[in-house]
């Protein structure tokens, strides 16, 4: 019997969706045996050669391959394994902005809290943070009890702003910007990149003390690759301790969608008091769509924030930013949308 939805395309995103989460994982171990980056070297390898390479039984490997391959990002000609041009630039590459990364920050951090999505979203609450030890109520306080993992995300979201901060540091408005202000900067990556691309600017990266010690390079942290001259640390806490004076303009990238409208407003109300007249704010991150029915990247975002991260927060519309922007006193206020990865800057200046 015909499939009354056999030509509709929902139908064909729904079969691969329901297996997505099997090769997501299939994928993320490829990467992480580094089967992509040996192809990248030998491409049209034999499966015998993988299985040497990556030390799996054999049986296992051609399981394995078998799923990768029908994902596209894996190629089968004459029996020869090879890169597709995605994994060939995405997974294949051994840097730090390597999907590599992402891809082992999802596996261990977030895709585990998904399987208590219904009784977080029931409760109101991120009640899958009971995976991690602790009693803070945020998964970023809560990885300082568990150093590697905390390394492990922080590679992860480290390599991806990397792929999306180009569309940030080339905006026009750093042009006249002296001092940033980087509040939750995380490992200083995004301000490396800044200070780097306009020699006249220095940032100061404001974060919690755990993560400012992966900024700077860490005994056992390892993945910095060494602060710039012109970017300063200060650790704290965003919300309890204060903003410094001096910087001329705040930036709040990957930030303020971890937390509610509150939260957002005592942030962005910390920031014009701290700025001097004709200080910037700029907020950097994910936007779904005004409709909110598009973004996958900020579909994935919202939930994780709901479920693990903090209980509240979305990649909020670019509308709903601009709103609180001119509630917190900003003047001037607009959003550049359409950057990569669903990202927008939405931007106020302090009159
Ligand atoms: C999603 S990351 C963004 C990192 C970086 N700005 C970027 O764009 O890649 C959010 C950052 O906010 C920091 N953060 C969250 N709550 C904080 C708090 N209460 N005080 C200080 N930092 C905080 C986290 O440690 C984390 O580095």
């Amino acid at each position: 019997m015909k499939n009354e939805h056999e030509d509709d395309p929902v139908l064909d995103r729904f079969h691969f969706l329901v297996n997505a989460p099997a090769l997501f994982n299939a994928v993320t171990t490829a990467a992480e045996l580094r089967v992509f980056s040996f192809l990248s070297g030998k491409p049209g390898a034999q499966a015998e050669e993988i299985r040497a390479f990556s030390g799996l039984p054999a049986h296992q490997l051609r399981v394995l391959l078998q799923a990768v391959c029908t994902t596209g990002l894996l190629e089968r000609r004459d029996g020869g394994y090879h890169n597709s041009a995605v994994a060939e630039e995405l997974l294949a590459p051994d840097g730090p902005d390597s999907w590599r990364h992402i891809l082992t920050g999802w596996k261990e951090v977030y895709y585990p809290a998904f399987a208590h999505m219904t009784q977080a979203l029931r409760a109101g609450t991120n009640t899958a943070l009971r995976i991690h030890p602790g009693d803070e109520p945020t998964l970023y306080e809560r990885l300082a009890h568990n150093p590697p993992l905390e390394e492990v995300f922080h590679r992860a979201m480290t390599a991806f702003t990397l792929r999306s901060v180009d569309a940030l540091i080339e905006q026009p408005v750093f042009g006249d910007v002296q001092h940033v202000l980087d509040v939750g900067g995380g490992d200083g990556s995004t301000s490396a990149r800044l200070v780097a691309r306009h020699p006249g600017m220095r940032s100061t990266v404001f974060d919690m003390p755990s993560v400012s010690r992966l900024a700077d390079g860490g005994q056992d942290a390892g993945h910095s690759a060494g602060r710039p001259d012109r970017v300063d640390l200060l650790a704290g806490d965003i919300f309890t301790d204060p903003f410094p004076d001096g910087p001329d303009a705040v930036l709040f990238s990957h930030v303020l969608e971890i937390f509610d409208e509150d939260g957002i407003l005592h942030l962005l109300g910390k920031a014009y008091a701290s700025l001097p007249p004709g200080g910037k704010v700029l907020l950097y991150g994910y936007n779904v769509s005004d409709d909110e029915t598009e973004g996958i990247f900020g579909a994935r975002l919202g939930l994780y924030f709901n479920v693990l991260a903090s209980g509240r927060g979305m990649a909020y519309p670019a509308r709903d930013y601009e709103r609180w922007l001119g509630r917190a006193g900003f003047e001037e206020v607009r959003t550049v949308g359409g950057l990569p990865y669903e990202h927008g800057l939405s931007l106020g200046v302090k009159r």
